[in-house]
């Protein structure tokens, strides 16, 4: 049952390791690191499980990311002839508008998908042209998961973006829903930032992954940054929530600034 539960989220998060943080000269390096790391997982994922799943976010640290990805996963040798059929993409959260609109982020895919990961192994958000309200968008999501999703749940890299309000996927600080547990997939409402309606991902999807990976850049981030790698406190700033079996940080010289001592 889906339940709002600031206290529980917290306590989730605390039962999880640190976020480690690696400090790189600029954002494309940042985004070049992550985007390495993150095919070396999903190459390994697919050797031993014969699947991958990578879950994007959007934003600038996104949109470097999916940038750098292609590159990085011809490097570990997945390629359209070999292994990128084996990996599955979703986005951690997704705007509701229609499937052209340009605020989607799921755009930033178009890239992967000409690397040769199958269109069919994109699991995008059903828009409004296509279902009548963002509830039904979630619950095609929550199926799309079900039905094809990792084994009990557990992506193998989950990306972040850090918004400067210390928010993920469309986790926002203060938003009634942003504590939500017991469920994977839920419905936002009055997002602060635009546009207002949105389908994201839970913490209970962060707190399983494998790897939970943020790159962030910019002297913007840095107290979010601060927030973000304090302890725990979902209300205040979720980012600080966003944490899997292992968490890394790829930051820029500028949005490092705000790393505690
Ligand atoms: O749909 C979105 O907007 C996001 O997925 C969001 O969580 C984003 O990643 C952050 O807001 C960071 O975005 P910027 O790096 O552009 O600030």
């Amino acid at each position: 049952m889906p339940t709002v539960d600031a206290a529980a989220v917290n306590a989730a998060a605390d039962a999880r390791p640190l976020p480690s943080v690696v400090v790189h000269d600029s954002m494309a390096e940042a985004a070049a690191t992550a985007a390495a790391e993150t095919a070396r997982l999903l190459a390994d994922a697919a050797a031993e499980r014969g699947v991958a799943h990578l879950v994007l976010t959007g934003g600038s640290g996104g949109a470097a990311l999916a940038a750098a990805l292609p590159a990085a996963l011809a490097a570990v040798g997945l390629t359209s002839a070999h292994g990128l059929d084996r990996v599955h993409l979703w986005e951690g959260d997704e705007r509701f508008v229609p499937a052209d609109h340009p605020d989607r982020n799921d755009l930033q895919v178009t890239g992967l998908v000409a690397a040769g990961i199958p269109e069919a192994n994109m699991h995008r958000l059903p828009g409004p042209e296509q279902v009548e309200s963002v509830d039904a968008a979630a619950a095609a999501l929550a199926e799309a998961l079900r039905e094809h999703g990792p084994a009990n749940g557990r992506f193998d890299v989950v990306h972040v973006g850090l918004g400067p309000d210390a928010h993920v996927c469309s986790l926002f600080p203060g938003h009634p829903v942003a504590p939500t547990t017991g469920t994977d997939v839920i419905a936002v409402r009055d997002s602060p930032k635009p546009p207002p309606e949105r389908v994201s991902f839970t913490f209970d999807v962060l707190h399983r992954a494998r790897r939970v990976m943020v790159v962030a850049g910019g002297a913007g981030k840095t107290e979010a940054v601060a927030k973000g790698l304090a302890a725990p406190d979902v209300v205040a700033a979720p980012a600080s929530c966003a944490r899997g079996e292992a968490t890394v940080w790829h930051l820029d010289r500028a949005a490092a600034a705000g790393v505690p001592d």
